[in-house]
């Protein structure tokens, strides 16, 4: 029977990781998980791949953007290019849910885990590089603005040691390697697919019990790219990756073939399209070329999807202003019998090597003085996802490039001024005694 007060959550601050999502999300309705499926994004997610979030997702939810990238704001973080995954604690404030189980976006969901919600706050399973600390990728948790402000002030008080969301929950949450054994989940339920930590004994004796895999690292699935004709990834030096990470690999492109990339086909063309008003997004799909090369700027002659220009979500908010209003896009979810039959049953064989009850909550608090409010830090570029398919190779890749000047004025007129960069006052009042001068 579904629960509709309990969720499986997972975050997607850039199209690139809402390809991530979108494979997770599938992945958990061709397991029948029961519970609500959300996805938090920030306004960077552009309007074609919130659409097409919401076919997966019960509910698509926006929240700010936390980013450490922000120096100014985020003195005490030290690794800028994870410092977004801080937006994850925002995952607390889904209070409609009493518990929610977290999952990265760069998870895998191989059977049915619905058991997880038999377990309570704050439960996760060790980390592969330190087992005394828990990896963030999959947890348990109860929503509660209460410890969402706590966790938000936590961050202002003491940072966090790895510059991210893992080393703050860890010392928020500093308890967990000694209290209560029942917090530990079993590593099956986070397994990390980096050959760089296995255990390769322990894979081959307990690997087919996986039931979540976690990409975890810098290399993605994504990253790959994947030949649909023989269902595998290229392999940069054939015959270097371990079997088992090809085969979670494989699972993960097999999945975005067959039930992510249709739903480009069925979004209809409104959210595609520059919408008058909602002219304020960073991010943008590129389209899909049927030919073999990845698509450049500008439109490709085939039906795949497209969204051109800039795409539409809520405006940003301002620093200063009040952080906690979640927009909820919500479509009707495509139902796990839409998928096809190939992933929709039990735990996959996996190759082994060897053969192969919410609280009252109080209101929220003003946001913290370190946390950065979205995008100001990123309104001198646009991040792009190019989907590029031919007969024989899939590939996703991400583009930056720079807003032209016709784009930064338009964006200073609609109010999004570069505070910290292009506009600030210095930068402003140097122009001013150039052209007094
Ligand atoms: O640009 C980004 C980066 C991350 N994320 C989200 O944040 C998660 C964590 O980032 P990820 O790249 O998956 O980090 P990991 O390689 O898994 O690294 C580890 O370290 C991170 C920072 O502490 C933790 O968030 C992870 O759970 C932990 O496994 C992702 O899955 C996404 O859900 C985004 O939406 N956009
Ligand atoms: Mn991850």
């Amino acid at each position: 029977m579904p629960v509709s007060d309990q969720a499986f959550v997972t975050l997607a601050t850039n199209d690139t990781y809402c390809q991530g999502a979108l494979v997770l999300g599938q992945s958990l309705r061709n397991q029948r998980a029961t519970r609500q499926l959300v996805v938090l994004i920030t306004p960077q997610v552009s309007r074609l791949l919130r659409a097409i979030l919401s076919r997966v997702f019960d509910e698509v939810v926006e929240v700010n953007l936390m980013d450490s990238a922000d120096h100014v704001h985020l003195a005490f973080l030290k690794r800028p290019e994870l410092g977004v995954t801080l937006t994850k604690l925002h995952c607390w404030t889904l209070t409609r849910y009493s518990k929610c189980v977290f999952l990265d976006a760069d998870t895998l969901v191989l059977c049915n885990i619905d058991e997880l919600f038999d377990r309570s706050e704050f439960s996760a399973a060790p980390d592969p590089g330190w087992p005394d600390c828990f990896n963030s990728g999959v947890f348990v948790f109860r929503p509660s603005l209460r410890t969402h402000r706590l966790l938000l002030q936590h961050a202002a008080d003491h940072g966090s040691y790895d510059g991210a969301d893992q080393g703050l929950l860890n010392s928020f949450f500093s308890s967990w390697p000694t209290a209560d054994i029942q917090k530990h989940l079993p590593f099956v339920y986070n397994l990390s697919s980096s050959p760089a930590y296995t255990y390769s004994p322990a894979f081959r004796q307990f690997g087919s019990r996986a039931k979540v895999v976690h990409f975890l690292g810098p290399q993605k699935p994504w990253s790959y790219k994947y030949n649909p004709q023989t269902g595998s990834v290229w392999e940069e030096d054939p015959g270097t990756a371990p079997q088992h990470q090809l085969s979670f690999l494989n699972l993960w492109w097999n999945i975005y073939h067959h039930s992510v990339l249709p739903l480009y086909e069925r979004i209809p063309d409104e959210p595609r399209q520059a919408s008058p008003g909602h002219t304020n997004s960073l991010s943008r799909v590129e389209v899909p070329c049927a030919n073999s090369a990845p698509c450049a700027e500008g439109p490709c002659a085939n039906s795949a999807p497209c969204s051109e220009g800039p795409c539409a979500n809520s405006a940003a908010t301002a620093p200063g202003e009040p952080s906690e209003t979640p927009t909820v896009v919500n479509e009707t979810p495509l139902s796990s019998e839409a998928a096809p039959s190939g992933d929709t049953t039990g735990c996959p064989e996996i190759e082994t090597p060897a053969g192969l009850t919410p609280e009252p909550n109080p209101p929220p608090l003003p946001p913290l003085a370190g946390v950065a409010e979205p995008g100001i830090a990123s309104l001198q570029i646009i991040e792009t996802v190019d989907l590029a398919m031919s007969v024989s190779e899939i590939s996703i890749s991400e583009k930056v490039r720079a807003l032209s000047p016709e784009e930064q004025r338009r964006k200073w007129e609609e109010g999004h001024i570069d505070y910290m960069g292009k506009d600030a006052f210095a930068r402003i009042q140097e122009k001013l005694d150039r052209f007094l001068q």
